[in-house]
């Protein structure tokens, strides 16, 4: 058996050749995959490779995270890893030893050692002092940009932490990734602390959550789950869609909820869709959803993303003329979190090279990102090629034509607008014609699930990705 490279976490990477590639792989899921679910489930593991290649082993926390990682993203990773390694290889999950192995030498390691996982539920430190809310201090009502594409959600939510528990419960935060809807929660969150600082609050990932009640499950802690949560005075629950067949977990958010609302505490969610639209999560949990406020965050118009743009390096100490700042927002249209990777590759170019921030600079800069937005796909776009393909009239895409032969292509050019762009499902429906969301919504589910029925319609829907995406 070949001896096995030294176990390192993926902030800690060695010069050897299978932790660069291991390091490879993680930085390819950094790009591919939204950043809370990469910091939460591949940025912690840490990898062993034998040193033919042949053999990788992935350490994990604990028995749950081990669980989740091997279903959701084990069969993705080691793909990566062969295609990284040009050569099968063969994939195990362990769950992280006691001793650091880091100090250990040829550790003949039994894959899925059954060590009970210790690590306390949220909220519960082991050191004594004040339980943990989880907020990030940084992420403020001050450092928040207001446009009109989170007016109303900042109103609602600024009220909230004016007066918990009275109007808006639930509030429901819905948007595309990365327009901001996590910033605003934990404003909440601040506002409130700093305002009655004896407040209860807690933050929370709605995948934590899921976890939180595997582990009462498992050891039968439900009061004390209960306890934790029923308590609180205020509830931030981040990324619900997330609980989608989870049915006991479904059941203990509806008890928490009940019961917080009941003692007037105040619960704010947010997701990626409006609550109707939140597949595989029970009616009576979808409508509480919707009981209190639902605010959507778009994506931010221009003057909106040059404020960002300008507030942010202003943040960074550094100063990014008005001019540039229109340039960089001009060409990075679908969200915030893009917005500051092209303001971080800025600064750093300029610092770099010891220049002034310009337009030239900023272009140099950004050049792949400048050349992959050129080539961004357009409804408009979706519609002519899907027209050209199924040999419709592009007028039909906006009529209200019914025959299949119309009304089909019209869904699979809703179903690629959905997956292809940033645009919301209204705004889908407003460019098909002024058609409701809820057209749109059933076109996605529809044809989204078909894909996984049929071949033929896979095989095209594949055609038609593969043409728009150039
Ligand atoms: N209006 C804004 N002003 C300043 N910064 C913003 C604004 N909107 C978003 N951001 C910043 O953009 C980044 C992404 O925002 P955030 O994580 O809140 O997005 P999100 O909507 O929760 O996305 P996801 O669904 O992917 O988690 C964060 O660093 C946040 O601080």
């Amino acid at each position: 058996m070949s001896a096995p490279s030294p176990l390192k976490t993926n902030e800690n990477l060695g010069p050897d050749i299978g932790q660069t590639l291991w390091q490879s792989c993680v930085d390819q899921l950094a790009q591919e995959m939204p950043e809370q679910q990469f910091n939460t489930w591949i940025k912690p593991l840490a990898a062993q490779v034998s040193d033919d290649l042949a053999k990788v082993t992935i350490f994990v926390a604990n028995r749950f995270k081990l669980d989740w990682v091997r279903a959701q993203y084990s069969s993705r990773i080691s793909n990566l890893l062969e295609k990284l390694y040009g050569q099968a290889i063969v994939l195990e999950l362990a769950i992280t030893p006691r001793e650091p192995a880091v100090r250990q030498t040829n550790i003949q390691r039994p894959t899925e050692v059954m060590v009970a996982d210790e690590s306390p539920p949220v909220g519960e430190d082991r050191a004594p002092g004040p339980p943990k809310n989880r907020l990030n201090a940084l992420l403020t009502f001050d450092s928040l940009v207001e446009g009109t594409a989170n007016r109303m959600a900042r109103a609602a939510a600024m009220h909230v932490a004016t007066m918990p528990g009275h109007l808006y419960n639930p509030l429901f935060i819905y948007g595309g990734v990365g327009l901001g809807k996590t910033h605003l929660m934990h404003a909440v969150g601040n506002k409130l602390l700093a305002d009655k600082p004896g407040s209860k609050v807690l933050y929370i990932h709605a995948e934590q959550f899921v976890s939180d009640v595997v582990k009462a499950y498992q050891r039968k802690t439900f009061d004390e789950f209960k306890e934790r949560y029923h308590s609180l005075d205020l509830l931030l629950i981040d990324d619900v869609q997330f609980f989608a067949n989870k049915d006991r977990t479904q059941e203990e958010f509806f008890n928490a909820f009940e019961a917080l609302l009941a003692k007037k505490s105040h619960i704010v969610m947010t997701s990626d869709t409006y609550p109707k639209g939140l597949a595989d999560i029970h009616e009576r949990l979808v409508s509480r959803f919707d009981s209190g406020l639902t605010v959507a965050i778009e994506p931010p118009e221009l003057e909106m993303r040059v404020a960002i743009l300008i507030n942010k390096a202003r943040t960074e100490g550094a100063d990014m003329p008005e001019e540039v700042a229109f340039f960089v927002a001009k060409n990075v249209r679908s969200n915030v979190r893009e917005l500051e990777g092209a303001l971080r590759k800025i600064l750093a170019y300029s610092r770099f090279n010891q220049k002034e921030i310009s337009i030239q600079l900023a272009r140099d800069a950004l050049r792949d990102l400048l050349s992959i937005q050129n080539r961004q796909i357009s409804v408009e776009n979706i519609q002519k090629t899907v027209a050209d393909y199924y040999k419709i009239k592009v007028a039909d895409m906006y009529s209200k034509k019914r025959p299949a032969s119309i009304a089909r292509p019209r869904q699979i050019a809703m179903y690629l607008a959905k997956e292809l762009t940033q645009k919301s499902l209204p705004e889908i429906g407003e460019l098909f014609g002024g058609r409701d969301h809820t057209t749109v919504l059933h076109a996605v589910r529809k044809i989204g699930g078909e894909r996984q029925q049929l071949t033929e319609l896979n095989q095209q829907l594949h055609v038609l990705e593969q043409t728009l995406k150039g």
